[in-house]
């Protein structure tokens, strides 16, 4: 049976939905079932055009990307009081051996991305998740001059927020799918 990989992400205003859409396409390349879902804000209406998340989508997963935009160098509130809600998954250890990678949007090119990319993998690394990146053999990595970085994908949206994802954002994002949903493919079939 085909994996399911779990596309969560928090967005505000679009740019890390924007690379969810694309890491799904990657997914969906790889003969995996994509199931993008978002976090709702900490305040106000739920909104996303993807349905909401709830526990059991995790651990229904077979592999996970997780995407939150920088906010002063690390993910937004809304993504860790999600994390800080999954207690009960991490004592049942349903995440434990499962793929996972990290995604983000920032307003500037120097803006925080990879830290908060790197530090957007903590909460995974506790949950006994497997993570993956990017490898150099992906070209784009080489030569961009917007996002797209071996911790994961990202997109830089600019002063306005206004950026539309480079080419070479959207084929990391890609690729990063494809990848994610191999592993999770493989490694779905070791355990059945
Ligand atoms: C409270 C707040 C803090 C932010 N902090 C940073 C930051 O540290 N570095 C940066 O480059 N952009 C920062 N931004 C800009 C967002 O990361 C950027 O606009 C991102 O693309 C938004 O993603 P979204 O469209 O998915 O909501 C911040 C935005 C907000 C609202």
């Amino acid at each position: 049976m085909a994996a399911n990989v779990l596309i969560l992400y928090y967005s505000r205003h679009g740019a890390v939905a924007a690379l969810a859409d694309k890491i799904a396409i990657g997914v969906q390349q790889a003969q995996a079932t994509a199931i993008v879902r978002c976090i709702a804000p900490l305040q106000g209406e739920p909104g996303g055009r993807h349905p909401q998340v709830s526990l059991q989508d995790l651990t229904d997963c077979d592999g996970l990307a997780f995407g939150s935009p920088v906010r002063f160098g690390n993910m937004a509130a809304e993504a860790k009081a999600f994390w800080d809600s999954t207690s009960s998954l991490w004592l049942r250890g349903d995440l434990i051996d499962k793929p996972a990678g990290v995604f983000t949007s920032s307003g500037s090119l120097h803006g925080g991305n990879e830290a908060t990319l790197l530090s957007m993998s903590l909460p995974l690394l506790h949950h006994g998740m497997l993570l993956t990146g990017i490898p150099y053999s992906e070209p784009e990595l080489h030569q961009t001059s917007s996002g797209g970085t071996p911790y994961g994908p990202s997109h830089v949206s600019g002063h306005f927020a206004d950026n539309k994802l480079s080419v070479e954002e959207q084929r990391l994002a890609i690729a990063f799918g494809k990848r994610l949903a191999k592993l999770s493919t493989q490694l779905k079939l070791q355990r059945e």
